[in-house]
């Protein structure tokens, strides 16, 4: 197990670059944390460091955003929190997007736990009392 301070908003980035150099191989990352722990924000940060140009949002209403890195790789944005039933998910063809090799940011795991690849990394983001944020990656 490997932890990331985040001691404030403006060190987000420094944060998000040592958690791509601490990426490897894995390509499904499952962000859990409650809600305002700060998912979307370190996930945007982390996108931001690959270069994506486009808005990054939580994909709330679409549950998946789908953005291309600055060397124009694939990535996937998910947020579940909305998802009730696995039908949805089967429905919406969730082995496309975690098995095609493409980076995989998922928000709400927890809804989809069955579903998740075996190798998924779980990144748990919890607030400290001094609201700083700490990372732990698993
Ligand atoms: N590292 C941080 N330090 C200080 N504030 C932070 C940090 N990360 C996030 N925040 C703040 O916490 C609030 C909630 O963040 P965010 O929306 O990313 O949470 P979330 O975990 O995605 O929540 P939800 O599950 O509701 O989507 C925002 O106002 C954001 O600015």
């Amino acid at each position: 197990m490997e932890s990331i301070k985040i001691d404030n908003l403006e060190s987000i980035h420094e944060a998000a670059r040592t958690f791509i150099d601490k990426m490897g191989d894995a390509t499904v990352f499952a962000f859990k944390g409650e809600m305002g722990a700060g998912k979307t924000t370190f996930i945007k940060a982390v996108c931001e460091e690959l270069g994506v140009g486009d808005v990054i949002n939580s994909p709330t209403f679409a549950i998946v955003n789908e953005y291309r890195s600055r060397s124009g790789e694939l990535i996937y944005h998910f947020d579940f929190y909305r998802i009730n039933k696995l039908e949805e998910v089967y429905d919406f063809g969730y082995e496309d997007y975690f098995y095609s090799g493409a980076l995989c940011l998922i928000e709400w795991p927890e809804k989809v736990t069955e579903l998740l690849p075996g190798d998924c990394v779980v990144v748990n983001i919890s607030v400290q009392s001094d609201g700083s944020r700490m990372l732990t990656i698993n």
